[in-house]
């Protein structure tokens, strides 16, 4: 009998007791730096020439890991392995295949911050938010595996008297899983076990920066019993072995996760029937967000302004829903923007091994380009109040950053820059409030501040994203709580972490036996 589901707790990191074993963790990982690593097919390791470099942003000389890297040939090796895999899993009992992800939880949650640890280094998360990507990574395992359990035997439907009519759920085959590196245990965890527990077998391709915690994800699951060729490990590049099997006539589905760009031209590739393909790929498309804070005339201006900061610079604004644009009222509008400007300037920009470190660097070189590039544009568009400069000496990091009196139609007001930068802009009350929140291609988070609940239930109605929260920030949403998703040009909306969520990954089929 499994118990119900709750969330992993959050480490309380003011417990000494934490803090040591956090530090431990670091040491630990720290000792195991600079190793190579293989892709698995089939349950083989398999070691390629050509290598991706996992580099620590804090500081670039340090290598987190050195992995191979996979081609089309190895690509085409891994799509068959995950075809004869398929054969075998999708007819375990249900329940068998959840014990595998109960088992890969309970292995990673005793092992959490190690699995913390290696984000630090690989990605430049501070232990808060790495310790939020484990828990939220162990949550996808424990909820996923409940979900297969309660849509095992399918949903009740009618019968008359003479017939026996049964509708159940049956996997697809074999799927692409594609994730981003900002989430990489969480994301790269949650897209890949949802369609796994459901019987269908995964080509696993992690993003470039984030292979490493990939791999010791990996080896968790094998400790728990997943069968061979069930996942398979293939890093490489998007183009070429990402194209390759988005288009591959034998893929059954795609779950990518990543930016609008790659986002939409994946949509339309799997979109194409290719020769000797019988069927409709399905695909979970999600995508970036450039999300809105609306702060109200009678709105508790520190709550907001604690709101605004948390999801403005948690992990240097690299989150999907992060809060890159605020929407005040005009009555408020310079109390709030002081308030944000002063909680920003107390923020510690730093090595995230340091457990006093607020914000880390940035992801990358390329990233750390376009971020100050957005601030240079900014410079042009809108008022710099506080921020505006980097310093990538031994790593990338952006001093966080806040402009003021955007135009709506700005470009710092409509495209995701992806970077710790928030841009404010004032309207006259809650009708303009809510048009500027839904004045971009992206529908994916936003929140309204307001102690006035008529324009609660008006935002409720008319604020066109995917996850609206009520007097809190627009990002951290949990597993089973909180459903992630979002509407426009977002994403499909496939609601990670929600009740239907690995529907997206199953063929519902009727059967009529008649009497
Ligand atoms: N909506 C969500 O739930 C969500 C969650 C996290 C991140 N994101 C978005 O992800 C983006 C940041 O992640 P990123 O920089 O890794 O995104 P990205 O689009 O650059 O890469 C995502 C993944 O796609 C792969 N890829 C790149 N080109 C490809 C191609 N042509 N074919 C197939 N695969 C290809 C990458 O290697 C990576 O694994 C941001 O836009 C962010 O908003 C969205
Ligand atoms: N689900 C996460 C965001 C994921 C995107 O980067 C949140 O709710 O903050």
């Amino acid at each position: 009998m499994v118990v119900p589901y709750t969330h992993e707790p959050f480490t309380n990191f003011q417990d000494n007791s934490n803090r040591s074993e956090y530090d431990a963790a670091l040491q630990l990982v720290k000792s195991e730096l600079g190793k190579a690593y293989p892709l698995i097919i089939g349950g083989e390791r398999v070691t390629t020439d050509e290598q991706i470099v996992s580099v620590n942003p804090a500081d670039k000389s340090e290598v987190v890991g050195t992995v191979s890297k996979a081609n089309q040939a190895l690509a085409e090796q891994a799509m068959d392995e995950a075809q004869e895999a398929f054969k075998t899993w999708s007819a375990w009992d249900p329940e068998a295949r959840a014990n595998v992800l109960f088992r890969t939880a309970a292995i990673a949650r005793r092992r959490k911050h190690e699995f913390s640890a290696w984000m630090t280094y690989e990605i430049g998360k501070t232990r808060k938010e790495a310790d939020a990507d484990s828990a939220e990574a162990i949550d996808f395992l424990e909820y996923y595996a409940r979900q297969m359990v309660e849509l095992k035997d399918g949903e009740a439907i009618n019968s008359r008297w003479f017939e026996h009519n049964q509708y159940t759920y049956q996997p697809l085959g074999v799927g692409l899983t594609i994730s981003p590196w900002n989430l990489p245990f969480a994301i790269m965890a949650g897209t890949t076990v949802g369609p796994m527990v459901a019987g269908n077998t995964i080509l696993l391709k992690p993003a470039s920066l984030t292979p490493v915690i990939t791999y010791k994800f990996l080896e968790v699951l094998e400790e728990a019993g997943m069968p061979a060729g069930v996942v398979n490990f293939i890093p490489g590049s998007g183009r070429e072995i990402g194209d390759y099997l988005v288009e591959h006539p034998k893929t059954r589905f795609v779950n990518f996760t990543g930016s609008k760009e790659v986002g939409i031209g994946i949509y339309e590739k799997a979109a194409k029937v290719q020769p000797g393909q019988n069927f409709l790929k399905k695909t979970a498309i999600e995508m970036g967000g450039k999300d809105t804070i609306i702060v109200d005339d009678d709105a508790d201006l520190d709550l907001a302004a604690a709101s605004i900061v948390q999801s403005a610079y948690g992990f240097s604004g690299q989150k999907c829903s992060a809060c890159s644009r605020v929407v005040a009222h005009e009555d408020v509008y310079d109390k709030i923007l002081e308030k944000v400007t002063k909680l920003t300037e107390d923020l510690s920009v730093g090595d995230p091994v340091d457990g006093n470190t607020y914000m880390g660097p940035v992801c990358e070189q390329s990233a750390y380009d376009k971020i100050l590039n957005y601030i240079e544009i900014g410079k042009g568009e809108a008022r710099l109040v506080t921020g505006g400069s980097g310093d990538n000496d031994k790593g990338y990091f952006i001093q966080p950053t806040v402009f003021a009196d955007a135009d709506p139609n700005a470009r710092i007001m409509q495209e995701e820059i992806f970077g710790p930068v928030v841009a404010f802009t004032k309207a006259k009350d809650i009708q303009e409030m809510i048009d500027i929140a839904n004045n971009t291609d992206y529908g994916l988070t936003g929140s309204i501040i307001s102690n006035n609940r008529a324009h609660l239930e008006k935002a409720r109605r008319e604020f066109q994203v995917g996850n609206l929260y009520f007097n809190r920030g627009c990002t951290a949403a949990i597993v089973g709580y909180q459903p992630f998703g979002g509407f426009k040009l977002s994403g499909t909306d496939a609601k990670a972490g929600g009740p239907g969520y690995i529907l997206h990954f199953m063929d519902p089929k009727t059967v009529c036996d008649q009497f």
